[in-house]
């Protein structure tokens, strides 16, 4: 039998973002945030009230004035007894408060410690804590929107009602076994087809939703490709407002992948410029196709650089890399070197060089990133939640299968694996070291 769990430290953090700001906070949870924070303050704290007061260092003197906040446990965030320390958002003054709060007995806490004390008081489930950092870290309106979705629970609750009906098939299956002597059918074997033919479907449907929620997380991924020299990491420096590729007129510059995240009207777009794709090249430059091509695989948005005065023998050049990506732009770019521009159907004709047709290609690239995912209804959802939703869903077709042959014990240990699989989303069921791996990715003081 396992010993009772150590009573919980009491951990403490600047919650507020690194640098100046009108207002910064020093946030304690744990059984002794309460008395540390009278220490401080210098006086007794009425729990939900906003009280002004002098923070004092250990010799008297006053190290800031303030706003302290005190919450008792459980109906705080962690669900602890929680104080916040609300200072001016001075770096030095910060960190002062913070080592006056260790030297008082509380210790720094980890990233992502407080949402999970959260989570491991029951205040939010796994998903919900991880939407708390993916409201955080959101790119723009609409993500920050489908976060705040995930948090309020519309992603958990899907997934324990499914959770909750597969459990209900497999007692059904349970049960059975215990009869094994009888047919199936005259123990509700049709039902029970019926009941895993409608979880099944209810899952695909979440698959659907989660994995435009994890679209919608990450972004728009939109790669830059197209032969040496047609002027992509011209583009990519004329969308990005400053120099931050090497550009030159060798053919082959490029070698690396290079990230930049642009923000057209509020949506965010991961842009990223490649190799130049041709058939020769030394190993260097192969190895920067390799990886153009790999980039290419998982790219939701090709932006396709032409030079223009070549824009046909550089597409069928290109034609066979970029068949797989869901959307295309075709831009012939150096427009200000040809006269009077023959264009591709759906081309557009630009010049990084001057700025010519930028304009247009912003209108296209907003259209791209507001037509990938769908405005309303959806929630944030992760890497994580898709491989679980995978391993459930191959779960439940594995269960399928023994169950048309009434090999009743197979069907209920996939069910029972179905199960798991969902509970890990909502951490009801804990593969190892799953809480340490989620919650250290975290910032400090969430
Ligand atoms: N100053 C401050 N602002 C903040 C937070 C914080 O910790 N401190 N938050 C931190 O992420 C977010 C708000 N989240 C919170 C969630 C629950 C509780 C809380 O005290 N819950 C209690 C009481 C409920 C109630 O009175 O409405 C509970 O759930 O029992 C507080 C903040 C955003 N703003
Ligand atoms: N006139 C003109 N020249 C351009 C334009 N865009 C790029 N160039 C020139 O074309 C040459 C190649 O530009 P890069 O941006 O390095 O081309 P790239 O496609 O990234 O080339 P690689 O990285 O080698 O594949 C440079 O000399 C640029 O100055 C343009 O719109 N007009
Ligand atoms: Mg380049």
């Amino acid at each position: 039998m396992n010993a009772a769990p150590p009573p919980a430290d009491t951990i403490a953090a600047i919650a507020t973002p690194a640098g100046a700001g009108g207002v910064g906070i020093v946030r304690m949870s744990g059984p002794a945030a309460l008395a540390i924070g009278q220490a401080l303050c210098a006086r007794r704290l009425q729990p939900r009230h906003a009280h002004h007061v002098r923070f004092r260092d250990h010799d008297g003197t006053v190290l800031d004035d303030g706003i302290v906040l005190a919450f008792v446990g459980p109906s705080s965030y962690t669900g602890e007894d929680v104080v916040e320390l609300q200072a001016h958002g001075s770096a030095p003054v910060l960190r002062q408060l913070l080592a006056r709060c260790c030297a008082l007995g509380a210790r720094i806490a980890r990233p992502g410690e407080f949402s999970e004390r959260a989570y491991l008081n029951g205040r939010l489930d796994l998903a919900q804590a991880e939407a708390v950092a993916d409201l955080i870290a959101a790119g723009d309106e609409r993500a920050a929107r489908a976060a705040r979705r995930a948090l309020d629970g519309e992603f958990s609750r899907r997934v324990d009602a499914l959770a909750e009906r597969v459990l209900r098939l497999r007692v059904h299956v349970e049960a059975a076994i215990d009869f094994a002597d009888e047919p199936i059918d005259t123990l509700g074997g049709p039902a029970l087809r019926r009941g895993l033919d409608e979880a099944r479907a209810d899952l695909d449907a979440l698959q659907a939703a989660a994995a435009r929620g994890r679209k919608l997380r990450d972004g728009l991924h939109a790669v830059i490709v197209g032969p040496p020299n047609a002027g992509k990491s011209s583009l990519l420096n004329a969308l990005a407002g400053s120099e931050r590729a090497i550009v030159t007129d060798i053919a082959g510059t490029t070698r690396d992948l290079l990230h930049e995240t642009l923000r057209i009207d509020g949506f965010e777009l991961n842009l990223v410029d490649t190799a130049g794709l041709r058939e020769d090249g030394d190993a260097i430059e192969r190895e920067g196709m390799r990886r153009a091509r790999a980039e290419l695989r998982r790219a939701d948005l090709a932006l396709v650089v032409l030079d223009a005065r070549e824009a046909d023998a550089g597409l069928r050049a290109v034609a066979a890399d970029i068949a797989g990506v869901p959307q295309r732009i075709l831009i012939h770019n150096k427009c200000d070197l040809v006269g009077t521009p023959s264009l591709q159907a759906g081309a557009i004709a630009v010049s990084a060089r001057t700025g010519a047709g930028l304009e247009a290609l912003h209108a296209r690239l907003r259209e791209a990133a507001e037509g990938s995912a769908p405005a309303e209804g959806v929630f944030t959802a992760r890497a994580r939640h898709l491989d679980a939703l995978h391993r459930a869903a191959q779960a439940l077709a594995d269960a399928a299968t023994v169950l048309a042959h009434e090999q009743l014990d197979l069907a209920a240990e996939a069910l029972r694996l179905g199960h798991d699989a969902l509970g890990e989303i909502t951490g009801r069921t804990l593969p190892d070291d799953l809480l340490g791996r989620i919650f250290s990715t975290f910032c400090i003081g969430k």
